[in-house]
């Protein structure tokens, strides 16, 4: 092989991890912390129920918490949501903290930022799934009535359920209504989805429908915080987490 040869070689072997390198740095930039807890800590009365929890939900990240009854785990989540304050500690929402927001400013940033799922759909059974998925879009002056029936009728086909549209959410099965209820929390767009045991009411087969969407949902650069007491979860989340006596373990 001649010098040159050999020098060509090594510059492009220097360019290619050049670019790997850049490539992950941009990664890295891209991954924006949404929600930031500071110690925070959470008691009823004389039960403490969380303890200086510091802990960042990150975009494009998947997060699974689990632990056992009673351990905390919605009162993270809701703590998480800004539907509930700490005792102790301080929660920031997009670099704001929660506790200088007023009410309005607080509404506004959770929607901007929050979709929430619940084990029980928490759906409107006299409505279309369109209809469920069109309730929050009702309340934001953004949205033409056009508008919203497009946005609900994509959001429904992105988890497969363009042909269930026009069904009545009492008709459908469990596993499409969590799939409508998936659609309805990102009907504004949040960046971050807080479900608690989405699947706690779901058979494997439609655990596996709803984890996948999470999934690509993660990729796609949303952050997904999800409350799932179920084992396959910890293969397919990006970072696990566990409820112990009022501590938050990563399980490595
Ligand atoms: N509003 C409240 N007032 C008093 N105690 C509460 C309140 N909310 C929750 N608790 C208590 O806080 C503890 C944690 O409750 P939480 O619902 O967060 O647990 P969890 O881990 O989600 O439980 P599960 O898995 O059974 O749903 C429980 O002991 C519960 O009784």
């Amino acid at each position: 092989m001649s010098t040159s040869t050999s020098w060509r070689s090594l510059l492009r072997s220097l360019l290619f991890v050049h670019k790997i390198v850049r490539d992950m740095g941009c990664d890295k930039k891209m991954a924006e912390i949404l929600i930031s807890c500071q110690n925070i800590s959470k008691s009823y009365e004389n039960l403490l129920v969380l303890e200086k929890i510091s802990q960042e939900i990150n975009s494009g990240t998947f997060y699974s918490i689990s632990g056992e009854s009673g351990s905390g785990k919605s009162t993270l989540l809701h703590l998480l949501g800004l539907l509930d304050t700490p005792t102790a500690g301080e929660i920031y929402m997009h670099n704001q903290a929660a506790s200088s927001m007023k009410a309005k400013q607080l509404l506004a940033v959770r929607r901007k930022t929050i979709g929430f799922v619940f084990q029980s759909y928490h759906l409107n059974h006299l409505l279309t799934a369109m209809e469920n998925v069109m309730l929050p879009m009702y309340i934001n002056p953004e949205y033409t009535s056009s508008e919203m029936k497009t946005g609900a009728a994509e959001l429904l086909a992105s988890v497969g359920l363009e042909h269930r549209k026009s069904h009545l959410a009492k008709d459908l099965s469990g596993g499409e209504k969590q799939r409508v209820a998936i659609a309805r929390a990102l009907a504004n767009d949040p960046d971050c989805i807080l479900a608690d045991e989405p699947t706690g009411n779901l058979d494997k087969k439609n655990e596996t429908v709803i984890f996948d969407i999470f999934k690509k949902l993660a990729a796609e650069g949303k952050a997904l915080v999800v409350i799932s007491h179920n084992e396959n979860v910890v293969d397919i989340a990006d970072e696990n987490y566990r409820l112990n006596n009022g501590i938050l373990e990563e399980l490595l």
